[in-house]
């Protein structure tokens, strides 16, 4: 692997990830193949994808928590194994796994034995913004309340790169949004990186900027959330043969979809959209439902996106 010299050079100062042709085989097949993307720092990144997509091989790689089968990643330009990326990256898993009989002072103090760039202050806001008590053992805590002293073992690290997954999945809404909150002035104040996987769409909108999508173990779409807006529509009118007009094909059509006499698809427009039809900008759920049902739909990686340094370096 050579990717560090040029990472750390030219290009690992403004990129927090980047994939080079990726790919992850178990025993089953192939979770992940040929994945290459990259996530430019400072973003608040969306990973979205159906269930089984690869969402969490992916977050795991990049954690350093298997390592690929092919192809490479690095984060701030260093492979996830190293010292650096090790420092600079926080990961909260699915399954939080946390020591269930340690208290969560115990789990805190653990926290900041490990981690040299602590910050015991922000870790304990975070458990007492929820009423935790710092003396209770961690088994004896509801899903929610782990959950909440996972969030704070990840924040006092002071991580340049967060990556959660499925972070909310077990919060109530009041906590999802304080926890939210949480993460969006963290992410403000010292320009953390976040790439975060969820199946809430909506809750994405508020929160991302950056979006990648992977499906059936490829990405699908990923970019600057305003980037990818701007070059879908929304278009709808008279059916004809059960489908869209042919006049739409000169388009690429993600999506199109037959409601009695209307069609409503979502293209990409190759020049203007002209018809008998009505156009309408897409809102960020749009998109990613359109997407999501439609894993054959061309890939689209915007030029932000894009892995830069080509796949054979990375080899
Ligand atoms: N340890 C494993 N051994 C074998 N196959 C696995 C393993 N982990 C994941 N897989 C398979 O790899 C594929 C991708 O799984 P992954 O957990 O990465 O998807 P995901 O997008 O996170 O899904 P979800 O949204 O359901 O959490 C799936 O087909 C899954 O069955």
């Amino acid at each position: 692997m050579v990717v560090d010299g040029v990472g750390d050079g030219q290009y690992a100062g403004d990129t927090a990830l980047e994939a080079h042709g990726v790919g992850v085989r178990y025993r089953r097949g192939w979770a992940l193949r040929d994945c290459s993307f990259r996530l430019p720092a400072g973003r608040i990144c969306g990973l979205v994808g159906p269930n089984g997509a690869g969402k969490t091989t992916l977050l795991g790689v990049a954690a350093n928590m298997l390592g690929p089968t092919e192809g490479a990643l690095r984060v701030f330009g260093a492979a996830p194994g190293s010292a650096e990326a090790g420092r600079r990256t926080a990961f909260l898993a699915q399954e939080k796994p946390l020591y269930r009989r340690f208290t969560v002072a115990e789990t805190l103090r653990l926290g900041r034995e490990l981690n040299p760039g602590w910050d015991q202050r922000a870790a304990e806001d975070i458990v007492r913004a929820g009423n935790v008590p710092l003396d209770a053992r961690v088994g004896t805590l509801s899903g929610g309340q782990r959950t909440r002293v996972a969030f704070a073992l990840a924040f006092g690290k002071r991580p340049d790169l967060l990556l959660l997954d499925e972070p909310m999945s077990d919060l109530d809404p009041v906590v999802r949004h304080e926890l939210m909150g949480t993460l969006m002035a963290e992410a403000a104040e010292r320009g953390t990186t976040v790439l975060m996987s969820t199946h809430v769409l909506a809750e994405l909108e508020s929160v991302c900027d950056y979006l990648v999508v992977v499906s059936s173990g490829a990405v699908r779409l990923a970019g600057d959330v305003d980037e990818l807006l701007a070059v879908h529509t929304l278009v709808t009118g008279v059916q004809e043969d059960g489908g869209p007009p042919a006049g739409l094909e000169r388009h690429t059509v993600v999506e199109s979809r037959v409601t009695g006499r209307q069609f409503t698809a979502l293209v990409r427009p190759e020049g203007p959209v002209t018809g008998p039809w009505e156009t309408a900008p897409v809102t960020m759920e749009e998109l990613l439902l359109a997407h999501l049902r439609s894993a054959e739909a061309p890939a689209l990686i915007t030029p932000t996106a894009q892995a830069r340094v080509s796949r054979a370096v990375a080899a």
